[in-house]
This record gives structure tokens, sequence and C-alpha cells, in this order.
């Protein structure tokens, strides 16, 4: 499901600022990345059939290059549209309850912040585990404090079986850390879709964590 060094390219059109998200999306499928969530948050954001339409686009794209698709937050349109997984944070539907609407055939990714969140979100079926934001991030209004790495590394002590994704401004230059801290993934918006050369920049991604003393 995770294997390292996984490539979590996460968008919205929100993000896209003047880009063509779908060409974004191409671009960065090209490039290697291992997973994509739709994550349709923020200013125009797409909601409705807008959004259902925008979904079964990038859907469509996963599916040709053989890379799950994941829905943040929406839990009924992961369902409708039969998404490889749905990503839900501590303030949205309980991780139970999602598993329970979901199935066990579907991917579920869960934010938790400390041991004590890892711990019940496992418990609650857990695929894997979204932690950050580990260095200052603009992509995600309500972030908390950045905490470097510390925290994944206590989850990782704690639950090695569980993939970690770090998430939060990690770049090609600054996620040798989180590989090392044990990261199974590091999850990506705005490095990548501001990105100069797309392709180029998941290549980086990937390459830094050859780099990274394990
Ligand atoms: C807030 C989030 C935290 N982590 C993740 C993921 F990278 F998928 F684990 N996605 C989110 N939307
Ligand atoms: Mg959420």
């Amino acid at each position: 499901m995770f294997t390292k060094p996984s490539i979590y390219y996460i968008l919205g059109t929100p993000n896209a600022g003047e880009r063509d998200p779908l060409k974004l999306l191409e671009e960065a499928l090209k490039g290697g990345i291992s997973h994509f969530q739709l994550r349709e948050k923020g200013m125009n954001a797409l909601t409705g059939q807008s959004l259902k339409e925008f979904a079964l686009k990038c859907q469509a794209l996963c599916r040709k290059y053989g890379v799950p698709f994941i829905i943040n937050d929406d839990v009924e349109l992961a369902h409708e549209l039969n998404a490889d997984g749905v990503h839900v944070g501590q303030e949205d539907a309980k991780a139970s309850d999602v598993r329970a609407r979901v199935g066990d055939r579907m991917m579920l990714g869960v934010s938790v912040h400390s041991v004590e969140e890892a711990a019940e979100a496992i418990q609650n079926g857990a695929d894997y585990l979204g932690m950050g934001p580990i260095y200052g991030t603009k992509s995600k209004s309500d972030a908390k404090a950045p905490s470097g790495v510390s925290k994944i590394i206590q989850v990782r002590e704690r639950f090695p079986e569980a993939p970690v994704i770090g998430i939060g401004g990690i770049t090609a230059d600054n996620a040798e850390a989180v590989w090392e801290a044990g990261a199974a993934g590091i999850a990506v918006i705005s490095a990548i879709t501001e990105a100069g050369n797309v392709q180029e920049e998941v290549q980086k991604m990937v390459a830094s964590y050859k780099g990274a003393i394990l």
C-alpha cells in the first residue's frame, strides 16, 4: 500500500491558481507520484455536480497511471465514485463510522497529531496516518504549529507497522529528515503545484529518499 518512498500528491482547484489542475495531475503522475488525494477546500472550491465531474476526471487520470485515487473529507463522494481511499481529519467523521460506511476495500487515512490520536485511529481501522505540519505550510489555513519530525518518530516507535505520511511544507530539499524519521511517504501540495517542471520536482522528491541515511 505504501512502498517507500511514497510521494503523495494532494491537490484541489483552489491550490492550482492559474494552472490547469488536470495538467498538473497528469505531469505529477508522469513524474511518478504513488498516491493522489483530491482535497477540494477553501476559496471557490467546487461543489455538487461540478465537483463530481472534476473528481471523475482526476479518478480517470489516476486509473490510467495505476495510482490510487483518494478523496479528502467527502466520504459520500468517495463512496459514490468507488474511490480507492478516503482521508479524514480529527474534526471530520469518526474513523470507525467511515470504515463502517466505506467497507474494508477502501483505503482509510486519518490525520493525527499525537501517539494517542494514532492509537485511536489504528484501533478504528486506519490504513495510514497523516502527520504534520512538519514545516510551515500555506496550504492549510487552520494548520497547527509546525512540529518537525518528533511526533512521527514517537508514533513510529509505538506503532512500527502503521504507515505514516508526513505533510506540511515538504519539498525535495527538506524531505530527507522526514524519511529519516521513518515516514513511508511525503504528502505535497505547493512544492509540486508551483514547480517550474512538475515531473522533475516529483523525481527530485523520489531521489531525496536515496539521499537519506536510513
Ligand atoms: C490534512 C491532511 C493530513 N494528511 C494527509 C495525508 F497526506 F493524506 F496523509 N492528508 C490531509 N488532507
Ligand atoms: Mg478534513
